[in-house]
């Protein structure tokens, strides 16, 4: 148990280039904002033209999609456990006295190690889930290419851009909530992509929101460490969070009341 610990420990913590990790504006991978506009806007630009091409296209039938579904979903529900277990361990393994680094970073923190290493991952990680939308368009699925969908693609790059930007204190908790949260995520889509649908679709769903409420848990703490204890960094950022949790939560709680609540009292009204 000790090996397994500490090999894992050297290969997501300790290793020279997760350790000596530095996010540098305009050096490292991604880390201007004309990067992540350009991605944004080629994202959601040719999720419009493509939406529309659809249209008059004839959709890939499921022998070609669900395979390629299935993979993709695969792939993003392991490397969400990556990140998960990889923040995880670069929080608890934090040398400083200040064990609560992974809420509240000092003022003046140097955007260097592990725990930046594992934020930029999670925000390229973001790319990768674009392919969700891709799929959706070429099975030409388009109920599910809601504006929830698109809204939380588009925008949560600049969040995790705007976390590692501005060395966001609290977004080491961010890595590890919504990593874990899409290894089940994305471990439901990838059996409903190999036909075994599950039935926990609602628990997903529950602990997304979960997810959220926690989020505003940790920011009510982090807030009051900053203004009445010894300061926390990247506080304007925290403001940009905030208002994009909270536009996910009521997203969320709208998606939540349609799929669930009144199909159930449909249900029983039929009964
Ligand atoms: C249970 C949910 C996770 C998903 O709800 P849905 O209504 O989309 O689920 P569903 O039952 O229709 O999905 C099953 C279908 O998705 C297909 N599918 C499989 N893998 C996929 C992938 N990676 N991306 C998109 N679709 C995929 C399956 O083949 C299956 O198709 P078929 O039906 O043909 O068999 C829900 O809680 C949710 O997130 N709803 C919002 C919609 C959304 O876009 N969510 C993801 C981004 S938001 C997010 O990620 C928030 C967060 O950070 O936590």
């Amino acid at each position: 148990m000790t090996s397994v610990h500490s090999t894992l420990t050297y290969w997501l913590v300790n290793h020279p280039k997760i350790s000596n990790f530095t996010w540098t504006e305009g050096e490292t991978f991604g880390s201007t904002v004309f990067f992540v506009s350009v991605v944004v806007s080629a994202y959601l630009s040719a999720t419009f033209l493509l939406r529309h091409a659809m249209v008059s296209l004839p959709s890939l039938g499921p022998r070609i999609l669900k395979p390629i579904t299935a993979v993709h979903s695969l792939i993003l529900c392991l490397l969400s456990l990556i990140m998960a277990a990889g923040c995880t361990l670069s929080i608890t393994s934090d040398p400083t006295p200040r064990f609560f680094h992974a809420i509240c970073f000092p003022v003046d923190v140097k955007p260097k190690g592990p725990l930046f290493f594992w934020a930029q991952v999670f925000y390229l990680s973001k790319i990768l889930e674009f392919g969700d939308t891709l799929l959706i368009i070429l099975g030409k699925s388009f109920r599910r290419l809601s504006f929830l969908h698109v809204y939380h693609h588009a925008t949560v790059l600049f969040v995790c851009f705007i976390w590692l930007q501005t060395r966001q204190s609290m977004f080491p908790v961010g890595v590890v909530t919504n990593s874990t949260v899409h290894v089940i995520m994305y471990g439901y889509y990838f059996l409903c992509a190999v036909g075994c649908r599950p039935r926990w679709k609602r628990l997903v769903t529950d602990f997304q929101l979960v997810q959220f409420v926690f989020g505003f848990g940790i920011l009510a703490f982090m807030l009051s460490e900053h203004y009445f204890g010894s300061g926390c960094s990247g506080i304007w950022g925290i403001y940009f969070t905030a208002a994009f949790t909270a536009s996910l939560m009521a997203l969320f709680f709208n998606f939540r009341s349609k799929n669930y609540v009144k199909k159930t009292t449909e249900m029983i009204k039929l009964s």
